[in-house]
């Protein structure tokens, strides 16, 4: 089952779900839950952590096709009254430093909320090789891991912030090789 289904497996309610998504992959796989979540009927928002001309090519496509579907996109804030379930996908593996500024006022936004929230890959601000957070880090409801089980989700801390953890099967595996 992929993070779509996750969501949609009757543990969440899905009344109003905001997708709150960074301009790396992660905020890419944040859109495309968003639009299979709009096909779905499911009444979606994104908000988007930086300019919509700044983001990986990855993201650029997904966001050409929320744009074709009329998918709501606007700005981050940390005003998230009435929506239902949060997913977080602002960072990823991709972090590299500590979160702070107004992404820690969005995350922090995120933890206040009374929406369940469910992160993509990795709760954000969460260092997935030490599940260490660095800085303001989303505590999420439940996560959903692409390919495997990160080092840090299975440490006393770690847990803590992942919540509920799937591991999705994307088709790549730790052991994949090549023979050539
Ligand atoms: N690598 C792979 O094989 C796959 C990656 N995928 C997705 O791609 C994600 C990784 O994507 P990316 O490598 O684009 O990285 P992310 O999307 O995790 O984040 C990278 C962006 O965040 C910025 N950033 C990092 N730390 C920050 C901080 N503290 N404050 C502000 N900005 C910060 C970086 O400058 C960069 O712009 C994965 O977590 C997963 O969701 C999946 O789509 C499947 C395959
Ligand atoms: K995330």
């Amino acid at each position: 089952m992929g993070a779509t289904g996750r969501l949609l497996n009757g543990n969440f309610d899905l009344s109003k779900v905001l997708v709150f998504a960074g301009t790396g992959n992660n905020g890419g796989d944040g859109l495309a839950i968003a639009r299979m979540l709009h096909v779905r009927g499911v009444d979606v928002t994104v908000m988007l952590t930086g300019a919509e001309d700044h983001t990986s090519t990855e993201t650029a496509q997904q966001l050409k096709i929320l744009h074709y579907y009329q998918i709501p996109v606007i700005p981050a804030s940390t005003d998230l009254t009435g929506y239902t379930t949060i997913v977080d996908a602002i960072f990823g593996i991709g972090l590299d430093r500590p979160v702070e500024g107004k992404f820690a006022d969005w995350i922090n936004a995120i933890n206040a909320s009374s929406a369940k929230v469910f992160s993509v890959d990795v709760p954000s601000g969460l260092n997935a090789d030490t599940g260490e957070p660095q800085g303001a880090t989303v505590k999420a409801t439940a996560t959903s891991s692409f390919a495997y089980a990160k080092n840090g989700f299975v440490t006393d801390q770690g847990k803590q912030y992942t919540g509920q953890l799937y591991v999705e099967d994307i088709g790549v595996y730790l052991d994949d090789h090549y023979e050539g």
